[in-house]
């Protein structure tokens, strides 16, 4: 893994604009991208750039199961309001969390993904290590599913919602096995709560205790970290 410490979110949504930007220009045309906050400097970047992302297609990590498209809290709603409405990608994928048939969503999705390979895959962590809604326990070569989201997760995504009980308790996310698969990984990370788990994925055992461990198996992973993130490192 290539870790990169930067002063601030700023520093680091910089560099991960510029990563990007090499893997586009050498070639990359299908993107994985994250919500969450971490990757928002990154989209502000992008939105406010003259890159024309339209000739690239974009895969979504994951969605909330039981929320429409429409639903402020979605993750569709969220790539609209932050990166799509300002720039448009040729095809834009991401799980439907309206349709309560998950094998048919798990489906759709996995054939997808055969069809379009990622070259650059966007990551967030959670504050227990978990990436996409990938939680922890999740096996390394899972393809999509659906998943229950654990406490701790639930009670991190709630400064999104009202409260912590109109969280959404399932999600549809792309598999470990799945986000294994792209040629790059810039996984994005910033302030205290990350830094344990951004130790344990750096220099923790491979476990699937701690999902973003398996990262170590990748050849290819850059980590942009702010100090307080990289704090526990050792
Ligand atoms: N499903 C998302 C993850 O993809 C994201 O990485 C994580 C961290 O969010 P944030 O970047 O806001 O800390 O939140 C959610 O659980």
């Amino acid at each position: 893994m290539k870790i990169l410490v930067t002063k601030n979110k700023e520093e680091a949504s910089k560099n991960a604009f510029e990563l990007l930007q090499t893997d586009i220009i050498n070639g990359a045309q299908v993107l994985g991208l994250a919500t969450g906050s971490s990757p928002l400097g990154l989209y502000q970047k992008m939105t406010s750039s003259s890159v024309d992302y339209s000739n690239l297609i974009s895969i979504n990590l994951d969605e909330y199961v039981g929320l429409k498209p429409t639903d402020p809290q979605s993750y569709h709603y969220f790539m609209e309001h932050h990166l799509f409405a300002q720039k448009p990608f040729a095809k834009s994928f991401i799980p439907d969390g309206s349709n309560p048939n998950a094998d048919e969503v798990i489906n759709h999705y996995n054939q997808i993904l055969a069809t379009y390979p990622i070259d650059t895959q966007i990551l967030g962590i959670g504050n227990n290590g978990h990436i996409g809604f990938n939680e922890p326990g999740t096996p390394f070569n899972s393809q999509t599913h659906q998943v229950k989201l654990t406490p701790t997760t639930i009670n991190a995504n709630a400064r999104f919602f009202t409260s912590s009980n109109d969280v959404p308790t399932e999600a549809y996310t792309m598999g470990i096995g799945s986000i294994l698969q792209a040629n790059h990984i810039i996984l994005l990370a910033f302030g205290k709560p990350k830094a344990d788990a951004i130790n344990k994925m750096i220099n923790g055992k491979i476990t699937t205790r701690v999902p973003a461990s398996a990262l170590q198996k990748h050849p290819n992973v850059t980590v942009i970290l702010d100090e307080q993130a990289a704090s526990k490192l050792a």
